[in-house]
Parts: structure tokens; sequence; C-alpha cells
């Protein structure tokens, strides 16, 4: 892991935008495509505000998030949803957007559709990844029900889990497919997260599941 320290947060999107369009910029040079899965919350809107600027062959970027909520895709809690205001808008606009949602009652019913859209995607190519205080990424939560399934090695390529702390079940990536991505970054703010980011090393994934994605990532704090 690779911890960088910035002296404050819109340093730090500057910069970190300007990092991943890099990053997206060098892949498109030698491959047709480029997959960027990246977190809802709140950390990363300052970033993708700078990130949405860039000077970049959008169309061949293939946006996707790296957990999902299960709500309508136009609920303010919809990750889809913030990711399409902050990301994919501006210059980022003929971005190719890939949502973690299809029609059905329940997430283990709509996994295997949204499955098989992300497979050619595989690995993914950029990640971005936020962190609660509790250590969970994407909706990779200690405890939640699905939890385990997420974390096994041979893992499908989402899972659908049930937090019992956040108010709507989510579908996540899984762990494998997180920590298989060819460039992770994370970003956090705030001394209580990088408190828990220390907590995370001594901890199993089972009860800090950043854990399981913290291999060879740059880590991104700002107060
Ligand atoms: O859908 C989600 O909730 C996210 O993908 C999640 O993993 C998020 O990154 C963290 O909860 C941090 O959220 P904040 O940035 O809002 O603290």
């Amino acid at each position: 892991m690779n911890f960088v320290d910035y002296p404050d947060r819109e340093m730090l999107a500057i910069d970190l935008a300007n990092c991943l369009a890099g990053e997206l910029e060098s892949y498109l040079l030698r491959h047709e495509t480029v997959s960027f899965a990246v977190p809802g919350g709140t950390s990363p809107g300052a970033v993708f505000d700078a990130l949405c600027a860039a000077d970049l062959d959008w169309d061949r970027v293939h946006v996707f998030p790296t957990d999902e909520r299960w709500v309508p895709a136009d609920h303010p809690r919809s990750n889809a949803r913030m990711i399409c205001e902050r990301l994919i808008t501006n210059r980022a606009a003929s971005a190719r957007f890939l949502p973690l949602s299809a029609p059905g009652n329940a997430p283990e019913e709509v996994l295997a559709a949204i499955e098989a859209m992300l497979l050619p995607e595989l690995p993914i190519s950029v990640l971005l990844l936020g962190m609660g205080t509790d250590m969970h990424v994407a909706s990779l939560f200690p405890g939640a029900e699905g939890l385990q399934a997420a974390l096994d090695p041979d893992a499908p390529v989402l899972t659908a889990l049930r937090p019992e702390t956040v108010p709507e079940p989510r579908i996540s990536l899984s762990a494998r497919v997180l920590d298989g991505a060819l460039s992770k970054h994370l970003v956090i703010f705030g001394e209580e997260k990088r408190a828990a980011l220390d907590r995370a090393m001594t901890l199993p994934p089972e009860e800090a599941p950043v854990q399981a994605i913290l291999t060879g990532t740059t880590v991104h704090w700002a107060n």
C-alpha cells in the first residue's frame, strides 16, 4: 500500500483527478477501451467534478459502479444517479456507463444479467474506491449477510449483500474482482477514516473488508 497525504481536500481532488485521467489516457494508448470502476458515497464527488473536464477520448471509457444500492435509478441514494450527475457530464458525457442494475424483484434475480454485461470489461483497468469508518469498501460491509461469499477467492463477479447497518440491500463487485484491478486507488477523508485504516491492518478481511484490496493500492488522504 502507498499512502499519499494531501494538504487539503481540494488539492486531493485535483491531483487525484489528474492522476486518474493520466492512467486512463495511457491505458487507451495501448487498448481500444478502458474500464473504470468508481464508488458511490460522498468522497469521490469533488474528484469527479475535476475529472469530468479532462481532455480524454471519453467515448472509449467504460464506467461502472463498484457497488449499487437496491433503489430505483432516480432515487437520491442511487450510486448510478450520483455518478451520472457528477462524472458522466461535461467532456465525460460521452463515456459509456454500465449500471449495476436490471429490472427484477430482488438483487439475486438480476446478478446474472449484470455479470454478463460486465465480463468483457474485466479485469478492471482503473479502480477508485471509498471506505466507511466501519472499514467497508464497495458494499463489502463487516458482518453483512453475503460477506463471506463476496470475500471467497472463487466468488462470482457480483454478490448480493444485506448489511444491517444501511437502509437497503446491495449489489457489489466481489473482493477478488476489486482486488484484481490493474490500478487501485482508495480515497478517504478525515482522522476517523485514517484511524480506521490503521486499525484495518491488524484485522482479518471478515472484520475489515478493506484489507482484501490493499495490496498495491494507493490511498489518497486529506483531513
Ligand atoms: O455505495 C456506497 O455506499 C459506496 O460505494 C461505499 O463503499 C462508499 O464508498 C463508502 O461508504 C464511503 O462513503 P463516503 O464517501 O460517503 O464516506
